[in-house]
């Protein structure tokens, strides 16, 4: 028999405190076993190195308890810093960025061309397989190009209808591509770019495209990676738990802005179209997953009906 270390630093109640984290997931992992969880992984998230490895840990680690995960990215920022090396002038309008044929195609290049592949580069790095497609690919997301949206004139305060171009509305999801892949133990990772019944490439918001793949699945838990800790309330403490009639007075007070009004539309789209739970957590916590999921202590704002 092996004889017990009786240093000072006995390694004993580490490993014990280690063993206790892992019986503490058992009754989550027991749960989840066999659920679909969507995860949305934000431009703003994933600017570092060690985050990203984490978040792909995360994931591969969710796959081998048996919960079916299926990643959503976006890459706002990174088109942004593309279109501007680039010379292309770009705007956001209402949360969109306006997309003409040019900009779609850097778009494209940008999401599904170089993000797409770097995250499925993460996942097998962290001992897992994924496959890397858009919303194009087995006609998974068709679109609807989204209807201008009503903006008043800088020059003349006049409210006109701005054409967003080629900025797509998700109005239909066919999931059998991501079925396939999932029976087959592979992560789907999707770009958030989709197609017209024209055959058109639209732009898709990459929050509205994850609620809209959540909602189809039927998603047990729907979780928004991004760069605050959750919603917060206007003396910026963490709003641990809302359901839309909260959301709602949230938007109305203006506690809410920017890129948070179309994330929690999001939201309360997914949940009243039949996922369980969204959750908006910090995608650059380590781990920010891992501990919402498989321990006591949730973190960020999660969002029911
Ligand atoms: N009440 C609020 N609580 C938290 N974040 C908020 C709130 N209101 C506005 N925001 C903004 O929403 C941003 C998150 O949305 P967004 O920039 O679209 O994220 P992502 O690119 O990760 O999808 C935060 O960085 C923050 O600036
Ligand atoms: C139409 C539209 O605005 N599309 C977004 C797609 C990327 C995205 O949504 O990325 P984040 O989640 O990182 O913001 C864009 O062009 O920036």
């Amino acid at each position: 028999m092996r004889p017990r270390m009786t240093s000072s630093h006995d390694p004993v109640p580490a490993l014990l405190a280690k063993a206790e984290t892992l019986v503490e997931a058992l009754p989550y992992m027991q749960r989840y076993a066999g659920k679909t969880f969507v995860v949305k992984y934000g431009g703003h998230a994933m600017g570092d190195p060690e985050a990203a490895r984490d978040f792909a840990e995360d994931v591969v680690l969710m796959k081998a308890v048996g919960i079916n995960v299926v990643v959503v990215h976006g890459g706002g920022p990174q088109i942004g810093a593309m279109l501007k090396k680039l010379g292309v002038e770009s705007e956001f309008i209402g949360g969109l960025r306006v997309t003409d044929a040019e900009t779609a195609k850097i778009a494209e290049m940008v999401l599904a061309g170089s993000i797409n592949k770097e995250i499925v580069g993460w996942i097998a790095g962290a001992g897992g397989r994924a496959v890397g497609i858009s919303g194009k690919d087995g006609n998974l997301i068709i679109c609807e190009k989204v209807l201008g949206k009503r903006e008043a004139d800088p020059n003349s305060g006049i409210e006109r209808n701005v054409d967003l171009g080629f900025v797509g509305d998700p109005v239909k999801v066919d999931r059998r591509i991501l079925d396939t892949l999932t029976q087959d133990g592979i992560i789907p990772v999707v770009a958030p770019v989709g197609i017209g019944a024209d055959g058109h490439t639209y732009n898709v918001n990459a929050d509205t495209m994850a609620g809209a793949i959540a909602a189809e699945l039927g998603a047990s838990r729907f979780f928004l990676l991004t760069d605050v800790p959750g919603v917060l309330d206007k003396d910026k403490n963490l709003l641990t738990d809302l359901d839309p009639a909260a959301i709602e007075v949230l938007q109305q007070d203006g506690t809410i802005s920017g890129g948070m009004i179309p994330k929690l539309e999001t939201c309360v789209k997914a949940v009243e179209g039949g996922v369980d739970a969204a959750v908006i957590l910090d995608g650059r916590v380590p781990h920010a997953m891992l501990l919402e999921i498989f321990t006591r202590r949730g973190a960020g704002t999660l969002i029911r009906k």
